[in-house]
């Protein structure tokens, strides 16, 4: 989003030049932020995340902004800053990235220095810990990973890779679906050989990150030092390379970057939605190489443990939320970690707002908009089964089962399509209701019915018309 904004940005400002936003106009750029939120928010977040927020100070084109907790700081990066980007063209034709800090930094001596961008720019530059150097999030460590049934062998797979790297399973290739942890055991194999060895050279990059930079290598003929960059290092941690497909220049070069780094016995740890042979359009000789080491996946976590991924989080920022409330949110959002994380703010923020202490009660006040609209309640696999059965005139057998004949595989694949849309099943969840399939067939399912809704109008009847009879 922020690239596709700087870019067209850079090309509106070569034709139309303007003053920049400075320091002085602070005050009257934040409250047209208000204004603009304000109409956007519902009063309560309103207040709960922009009436907390303090602006700083506008410099170079950051605008820094200080929030009360963690869990502020997260919800603006996840969803206020993007707003914030946009707000600044509608301003005054500029890119403006904010900043959030904690309050509680702006007092530490240290910030003032993060805070001067000044210093920023030369200095601190050359000075970057490794980490910075590195592009990892200090939070995803192995301390604040949460073990369980679902991440188990990830997790384990990840310790071994960060302790010996270029040497077990190289690649280490983790997949699963969506939220639930691949960037943060990724990670945690960056800051886990970094603490072990300060020096070593470690760098991780999302897979749309890596095509972009080297697409702007060959516009700005920077392929040497493009090169050097990726091919000298010693961890190499690529997320979501499920991007890949379809971009052929980058993988050609990927696949010369992989070379490099295996034939010099460096690690290479990649994450994906699903299995590398799974992934459309990536070429045969990159799904080989990346079967050569090991692939793990993780799937959503049971109960206990997404109750224990709450606990840990609440205990880092500090909450004071009972057991059982903290076993109620988990029991309420089953596929998803960073929903459950999000589960956890949108309660916090109702006790603060509301002034009481968490409880159940509460928990359930300020969580029961959050399950999605589209799903129906009440609505089970089952049911969704036996009607998609009857409108194809096949059995629910033949969807549970593996036969591969056109007139099956379509109504199978449907089935599970309306499963994902219309019920809060995970996809594991959906997969063992099918005659114990893997997340990834689901998976695969749904992106193909997805596809064919764009142009295939007698799917798109069949939908609707299933949708409709689901609804009675
Ligand atoms: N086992 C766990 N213990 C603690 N936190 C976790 C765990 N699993 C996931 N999380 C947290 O959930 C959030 C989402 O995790 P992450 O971004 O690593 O997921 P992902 O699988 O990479 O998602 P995506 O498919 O969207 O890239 C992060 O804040 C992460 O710290």
């Amino acid at each position: 989003m922020l690239e596709y904004h700087s870019q067209k940005f850079l090309s509106f400002r070569e034709e139309n030049p303007v003053a920049e936003i400075t320091n002085g106009e602070l005050d009257s750029f934040w409250e047209f932020l208000q204004k603009k939120f304000k109409q956007e928010f519902a009063a309560v977040s309103y207040q709960t995340w922009i009436e907390s927020a303090q602006p700083i100070k506008l410099e170079n084109q950051k605008i820094y902004i200080a929030v009360p907790s963690g869990l502020h700081k997260d919800y603006w990066e996840r969803n206020i800053s993007t707003k914030v980007v946009e707000a600044a063209y509608e301003y005054g034709n500029q890119e403006i990235v904010p900043v959030v800090i904690l309050e509680s930094e702006l007092k530490k001596p240290t910030t003032t220095a993060a805070l001067n961008p000044t210093t920023e720019t030369s200095e601190n530059i050359q000075k970057k810990s490794p980490l910075q150097e590195a592009h990892l999030n200090s939070k995803y460590t192995f301390d604040s990973f949460v073990t369980g049934t679902g991440n188990q062998m990830a997790h384990a797979a990840a310790l071994v890779v960060s302790e010996e790297p270029g040497t077990m399973y190289n690649p280490l290739f983790i997949y699963g679906g969506v939220g639930l942890g691949k960037t943060h055991l990724m990670q945690a194999i960056g800051h886990r050989l970094l603490d072990r060895k300060p020096q070593a050279n470690v760098k991780y990059i999302s897979s749309e990150s890596f095509a972009n930079d080297f697409i702007n290598s060959i516009q700005n003929r920077t392929q040497e030092s493009f090169r050097n960059e990726y091919r000298t290092v010693d961890l190499l941690l690529v997320d979501d390379i499920q991007f890949f497909a379809d971009k052929e220049g980058t993988q050609e070069e990927f696949f010369h970057t992989f070379n490099t780094l295996y034939n010099t016995k460096k690690q290479i740890v990649l994450t994906s939605d699903r299995l590398p042979n799974e992934i459309p359009k990536l070429q045969e000789r990159l799904v080989s190489r990346f079967k050569w080491g090991l692939s793990v996946d993780i799937t959503a976590p049971d109960l206990e443990t997404r109750t224990a991924i709450l606990r840990k989080k609440a205990i880092a920022e500090n909450l004071e939320i009972p057991d059982d409330a903290l076993s109620y949110i988990a029991s309420q959002i089953d596929s998803n970690v960073r929903e459950l994380e999000g589960a956890l703010v949108r309660v916090q923020a109702y006790s603060t707002m509301n002034n009481e202490d968490i409880t159940i009660g509460l928990a359930a006040e300020a969580l029961k908009d959050l399950k999605d609209s589209k799903h129906q309640a009440g609505l089970t696999i089952d049911k969704i089964q036996s009607q998609v059965a009857k409108y194809y005139k096949v059995t629910v057998d033949d969807l549970k089962g593996k036969r591969r004949n056109k007139t099956i595989v379509l109504p199978r694949q449907i089935a599970m399509y309306l499963a994902r849309e219309l019920t809060d099943s995970s996809l594991p969840k959906i997969g063992q209701d099918f005659g114990g399939k893997d997340h990834t067939t689901v998976l695969h399912s749904c992106d193909k019915i997805t596809k064919l809704l764009e142009n295939d109008l007698t799917i798109q009847h069949d939908i609707t018309n299933l949708k409709a009879s689901l609804k009675n």
